[in-house]
This record gives structure tokens, C-alpha cells and sequence, in this order.
């Protein structure tokens, strides 16, 4: 079980956020949505950890996973260092599968600039769940892509997710993502002292 209980984040003297509560479940996924500027990208850090500087409580799983906006490599590692780097215990095979589960078989060679932002998105996938998290956390992960390959990073998310099954906290702009992947839509609103859950 992941239990947010945010009663308020400042920056400063600006109220961004309070109060905010919700858990998530096992196996669960939800999806975050709401304006730009609202806080989701604030929320997502304080549930992560990143910045444990709000007043209220967290509980969640130590093996947690993030998927950024942008892919986040290590541009003068190759695809398979990019894996072994944050999971040092997989083994060769362990790497070849990760690589494979996400269609860049045979491309652990590869440096990160070597891959297009699509397979650049696809291996930071490949490092999230080679981990196998309990928890997933992503940001907008398919931003900037073309419609053919959002619609392919979202079915390999699907499977993904299905596969391993972490609790997942999603964010998106994306009503259609929104639909098709959560069990659960949250919208963050405008409230009184900072963003509320609408
Ligand atoms: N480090 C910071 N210092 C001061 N203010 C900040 C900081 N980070 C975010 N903010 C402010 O907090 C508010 C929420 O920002 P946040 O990035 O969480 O919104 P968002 O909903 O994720 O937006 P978008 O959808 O555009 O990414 C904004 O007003 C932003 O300016």
C-alpha cells in the first residue's frame, strides 16, 4: 500500500499544493492529470522523495522506479551500462532480456546517441522495470513523440506494467493515455490554498 497525505507544499511564501491525499494499491495505476503549473510535477518529487521538504507523510515501497520527461541516460555509457549502472546485480542474460523485452535486442552496444529518442525512451523503460519496482512513478514519459510512437510506448508500457505489476503513479496531459492505461484518474484543481484533488 502507498499512502500520500500532503497537507501543504510551499515554495517560499506560495502555496502550491494542500491538502492532497490518496493511496494507491497493489498492481494499481493512476493517472495524474490537470492544468500546466498546477503541481503535478511538485507532487510527483514529494511522492518519490526527491524533495522531502512539505509538511504531511508518505508511505511507500523502498524499490521505486522513475521515468522522467526525458530519457535521463548516460550519454558516454552504452545502452547495456545504462541498465548495469543502476542495477548491478543483473546479470548479462538479465541485461540481454531487459534489452529484448523492450524491442532493442542486440542493441546494448549502443550508445545513448546512437538510439532514437524512441529507443532512447524505450531503454529508460528497460531500466525502470529491470529493476522490478513496486513502485513505478513517471512524468509525461511520451512527450515530444509522434502520434505512431506514443501509440507503440503505450501498448509496451501495458505489457510492461502487466508483466511485472508495480503500483503506478502516471502523469499526463493525455486524456486518451489517461483512458487507456489508469484504473483511477485523479485531476489536480485549482483549490483555495494551493492545488486540491478535483
Ligand atoms: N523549485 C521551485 N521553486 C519555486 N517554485 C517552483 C519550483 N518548482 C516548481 N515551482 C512552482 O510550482 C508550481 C507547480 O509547478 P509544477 O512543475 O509542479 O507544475 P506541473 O503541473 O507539473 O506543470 P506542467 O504540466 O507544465 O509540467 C509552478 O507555479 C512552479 O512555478
Amino acid at each position: 500500500m502507498i499512502r500520500i497525505d500532503i497537507r501543504q507544499k510551499r515554495f517560499g511564501n506560495d502555496v502550491v499544493l494542500g491538502p492532497v491525499s490518496f493511496d494507491i494499491a497493489a498492481g494499481e495505476t493512476i493517472v495524474l492529470t490537470g492544468p500546466s503549473g498546477i503541481g503535478k510535477t511538485t507532487l510527483l518529487r514529494l511522492v518519490a522523495g526527491i524533495d522531502p521538504d512539505f509538511d504531511g507523510q508518505i508511505v511507500r515501497p523502498d524499490r521505486l522506479a522513475i521515468v522522467f520527461q526525458e530519457p535521463t541516460l548516460l550519454p558516454w555509457r552504452s545502452a547495456s551500462d545504462n541498465l548495469i549502472l543502476v542495477h548491478p546485480s543483473l546479470s548479462r542474460a538479465d541485461v540481454e532480456a531487459a534489452l529484448t523485452d523492450v524491442g532493442l535486442d542486440g542493441k546494448g552496444n549502443l550508445f545513448p546517441g546512437q538510439l532514437s529518442l524512441g529507443q532512447q525512451r524505450r531503454l529508460s523503460l528497460a531500466r525502470a522495470f529491470a529493476g522490478q519496482p513496486e513502485f513505478l512513478i513517471m512524468d509525461e514519459p511520451f512527450v515530444s513523440l509522434d502520434a505512431e510512437t506514443v501509440e507503440t510506448m503505450l501498448t509496451l508500457t501495458e505489457d510492461l506494467i502487466a508483466q511485472h505489476g508495480p503500483a503506478t503513479l502516471f502523469v499526463t496531459h493525455s486524456q486518451s493515455e489517461a483512458q487507456r492505461l489508469s484504473n483511477r484518474i485523479l485531476n489536480l484543481i485549482s483549490g483555495p490554498d494551493g492545488a486540491v484533488l478535483g
